[in-house]
């Protein structure tokens, strides 16, 4: 009896120890809010958890409801760390600036996110170890951000395209009842791609996800690494959920029971991509030990393997700090990311692309002339890279498209120094969110923001105007090195498109896409008929 009340008293007491820290520790929290220094607007954060449980699941539309309360700067607290919101172009000045003083060189300051992911040591986005991530810039410079690649993208692209074409007359999709989702074949003809364009393999990704709508007319595929390319495909969307997931839910939250096995499974999914790009890497390495240097190709995948050893096909990449080869590990952390970044954030403007486009019938009828004036009326004809630069207004387009409803959404910065952002002093290390799409739509910025009318970026428009004021591909030290592919690869898209086919969409009213960072589209149903006009 003695020994319960004894029992009773320390339990007492425990409780009232407990119930006093965390009074103290709140009394603590909000002495250290209400004096912090460069007080920004922004709602009230919560001890240990901040602002996350006000997180829609949607950093975008999170944004923007933001921005209309609190308006063009503000702050939330992802946990306990502050991170500072800016939403307009003069804001983000120093940030998108291409000096070499730009100090604000990551994506995040230090994240246990994503670390946990695995993603701070290797790669571009996120890998916080400055120097390996300058040298792996380097090798975009000498691949993808080249003329040449461009020229491979746009000749590829028509071979691609042709055997899009050739399953979708198998599929009877021409017939005036069929139904295809327009974004799953996207994803699967842009992982083609970038494939063939990084690596110089083929892998069937079209086939493969032909016979997988049709079981019953399996089309042989030739042996190649990727042979799971659906799996693949699904991994690297994955991979971006992943991203959204490990970037803003807070440590304490991933260890609670239903969230943890979300945890578990998104790091299976990535750890299955990584593994199966490290083996395609190390089979690689086997095929060019058994190899002549003259005899291998140039191309990304084969310049990673090869720097700093004695069959080097790179010029002059590696540099003072740079003596050693590259590990397979590193190369599979670069690929990935290549991988991913060259898969859905193509496939994913194109549909967005064909959306917009499928409302401005006068729009669509531009770009047919445009397309007549530059290639001819055979609309078979090949197009060239020389072609793609006479396509004024189907750029206008891209960017339109883009600047209304960007695939990016939201990006990251996070400075290294302290620095003063719109008369706010910031101490180092504070992580700035970059509201892309508040900055595309600011009045400020633009002229009648939420109309349609690709006509502002020609070059009499007025988009030459607003320094920092479209931000579709980033901007700064880590602007996205895909771009000029990118381009490439969307016009081309535009032209096989549009010169032969009219693209009927079957829900007119809004885009089927989830938050991933990238925005994705899920499905995007439509019915594909020759050009009537
Ligand atoms: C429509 C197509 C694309 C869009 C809208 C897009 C958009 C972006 C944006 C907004 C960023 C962040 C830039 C910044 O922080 O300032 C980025 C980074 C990046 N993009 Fe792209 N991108 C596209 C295509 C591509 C392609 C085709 C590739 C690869 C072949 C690629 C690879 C990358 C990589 C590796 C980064 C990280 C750069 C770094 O952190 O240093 N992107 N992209």
């Amino acid at each position: 009896m003695l020994q319960t009340s004894a029992l009773a008293a320390n339990f007492y007491d425990i409780l009232v120890l407990l119930i006093f820290s965390l009074l103290t520790y709140i009394l603590y929290f909000y002495i250290c809010y209400f004096t912090r220094s460069s007080p920004l607007p922004g709602p009230i954060p919560l001890p240990i958890i901040g602002n996350v449980f006000s997180y829609p699941g949607d950093a975008d539309k999170w944004a923007q409801q933001l921005q209309k309360k609190y308006g063009d700067i503000y702050e939330i607290y992802l946990g306990s760390a502050r991170t500072v919101w800016l939403n307009r172009s003069d804001l983000v000045q120093k940030i998108m600036s291409t000096s070499s003083e730009n100090h604000f060189r990551f994506r995040t300051i230090e994240h246990d996110g994503m670390n946990d992911l695995g993603m701070t040591t290797k790669g571009l986005f996120f890998n916080r170890i400055e120097e390996d991530a300058l040298y792996h810039r380097k090798f975009f410079a000498k691949t993808i951000m080249t003329p040449q690649m461009g020229k491979d993208a746009v000749d590829f692209m028509q071979v691609a395209f042709n055997e899009m074409e050739f399953f979708l007359k198998d599929y009877g999709c021409f017939d005036e009842s069929t139904e295809i989702d327009f974004a799953g074949w996207m994803h699967r003809l842009m992982f083609e791609i970038i494939i063939k364009l990084t690596t110089t393999s083929r892998v069937y990704a079209l086939t493969n996800y032909y016979n997988s709508l049709n079981p019953s007319k399996k089309t042989l595929v030739p042996e190649n690494e990727f042979l799971n390319t659906e799996k693949f495909v699904n991994s690297i969307k994955k991979f971006f959920d992943s991203w959204v997931f490990f970037l803003f839910t807070i440590k304490i939250m991933r260890g609670i029971p239903g969230i943890r096995r979300t945890r578990k499974k998104l790091l299976e999914e990535k750890n299955w991509y990584y593994k199966s790009v490290l083996e395609i890497v190390k089979m690689r390495r086997g095929q060019i030990e058994q190899s002549d240097r003259d005899s291998l190709s140039k191309d990304m995948l084969t310049q990673f393997l090869t720097v700093n050893t004695t069959k080097d096909v790179t010029k002059g990449i590696s540099d003072e700090h740079y003596r050693e080869s590259m590990s397979d590990e590193a190369i599979a952390g670069n690929m990935i990311e290549i991988l991913g970044g060259g898969t859905v954030t193509t496939s994913n403007t194109i549909c967005y692309i064909i959306h917009h486009v499928a409302h401005y019938p006068e729009v669509q009828q531009r770009i047919r002339q445009e397309l007549d004036d530059v290639l001819g009326t055979d609309r078979d004809s090949k197009i060239t890279f020389e072609d793609l630069n006479k396509l004024k207004y189907c750029e206008a387009v891209i960017n339109e498209v883009s600047r209304i409803w960007p695939t990016v959404p939201i990006n990251l910065r996070a400075s290294t120094k302290p620095d003063v952002i719109g008369n706010h002093k910031f101490p180092a290390n504070t992580q700035f969110v970059i509201n892309q799409r508040g900055i595309h739509l600011h009045h400020q910025n633009w002229n009648n923001p939420l109309e349609f009318n690709p006509s502002r970026f020609l070059t009499d428009g007025e988009s030459k105007v607003h320094k920092n004021a479209f931000l579709m591909f980033g901007g700064g030290v880590k602007k996205c090195p895909g771009r000029n592919l990118a381009m490439v690869e969307m016009k081309t898209m535009m032209a096989l498109i549009y010169r032969k086919y009219d693209i009927v969409l079957v829900n007119h009213e809004s885009i089927k896409y989830h938050y991933a960072f990238v925005r994705q589209c899920d499905e995007m149903k439509v019915k594909v008929r020759q050009r009537s006009a």
